[in-house]
């Protein structure tokens, strides 16, 4: 559905996107990964033809992708990070007004304004003014507006920032739903707890690069960490962390603050071995646990730093 090759943006002397490529099914829940500032919204951008780019080609359902593609651009609804709504409408009058852009059938808008007042769990707010609604029922109408016309293509570009628990699991859930019934999702987030919950594939973004590509758990088959283990509040001398070290399938480690930090490779009773390890020397030590990779991890063995802010 989607082609993207070898995408170069830049803003002046600042690379934003440095030979990106991406492809994209129908069908999807397709998330782009990156920390703050790795070009996901320039991305996006780029290829709903809103900003011109350096090099490169970009293809959305089989065509090239220009300003004037007004016969695919019906067929997207985009839910950008700025609030974008009229101030003056009620919350029925916005998503009506928004609809309106694609749909002119009124019955059929009307079902479909519902459909999506319903979706977005505004039904007790149809009346209120933007103003007077809190930031996560905002940032559900801002949804509802960019997604009543029921494309076939939407994407939304951070649609969870600052919002509370409760509007970001109705967000998620609601996009699972819209791709149940048969859109492609492009999500972008720096949140990986969101892609691990929702996406069928992930993009890692970093620099402007696509630095992997695949399923949460392809991803996670990637790196060599297959596991890692957390044991606060203990007090290590320096030639026992290095006798540690020396441990089977232990590969990194970092002790601070009395916490140790232990990165090992899958293997079978590696949390064992560890403890065993503590109990010979007499360690005393707090809460322990073991961890699966998480993306956070994909990221760090692959770009050195954490993905997290
Ligand atoms: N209009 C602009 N002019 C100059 N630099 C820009 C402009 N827009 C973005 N940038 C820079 O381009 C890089 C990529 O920004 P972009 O907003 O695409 O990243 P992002 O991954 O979406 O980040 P965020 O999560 O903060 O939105 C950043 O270094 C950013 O500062």
């Amino acid at each position: 559905m989607i082609k993207i090759e070898n995408l170069v943006k830049r803003y002046g002397d600042l690379l934003a996107l440095d030979h990106l490529n991406l492809q994209i099914k129908e069908g999807e829940i397709f998330g782009l990964l990156g920390p703050n500032g790795s070009g996901k919204t320039t991305a996006l951008n780029c290829l709903l033809a809103l900003l011109k780019y350096d090099k490169g080609t970009i293809e959305v359902f089989g065509k090239p992708m220009t300003p004037a593609s007004y016969e695919s651009k019906r067929q997207i609804g985009v839910v950008l990070q700025n609030v974008a709504v009229f101030e003056q409408m009620s919350v029925y009058e916005n998503i009506d007004y928004f609809c309106s852009l694609y749909v002119t059938d009124k019955e059929k808008r009307k079902a479909l304004v519902e459909e999506a007042i319903t979706f977005a769990g505004l039904e007790d707010f149809r009346k209120k003014r933007p103003k007077q609604l809190s930031g996560g029922l905002l940032r559900r109408l801002n949804i509802a507006c960019g997604i009543a016309h029921k494309p076939r293509l939407i994407i939304l570009d951070e649609p969870t920032v600052a919002v509370d628990p409760q509007s970001r699991n109705r967000i998620l859930e609601g996009i699972q739903e819209l791709n149940r019934q048969g859109s492609t999702i492009i999500y972008t987030t720096h949140y990986m707890e969101e892609v691990e919950q929702i996406c069928t594939r992930i993009a890692i973004l970093d620099h402007g690069r696509c630095i992997a590509s695949g399923t949460s758990e392809e991803l996670k088959s990637m790196i060599k960490t297959g596991e890692t283990v957390t044991i606060e509040a203990v007090a290590l001398r320096e030639e026992q962390l290095s006798e540690i070290r020396a441990l089977p399938h232990v590969f990194s480690l970092t002790y601070n603050d009395q916490t140790l930090k232990i990165s090992l490779s899958s293997a079978h009773h590696n949390f064992v071995r560890i403890l065993h390890y503590l109990e010979s020397q007499e360690v005393t030590f707090g809460r322990v646990f073991s961890e699966l990779p998480t993306l956070n991890d994909v990221f760090l063995e692959i770009t050195g730093k954490e993905l997290r802010d």
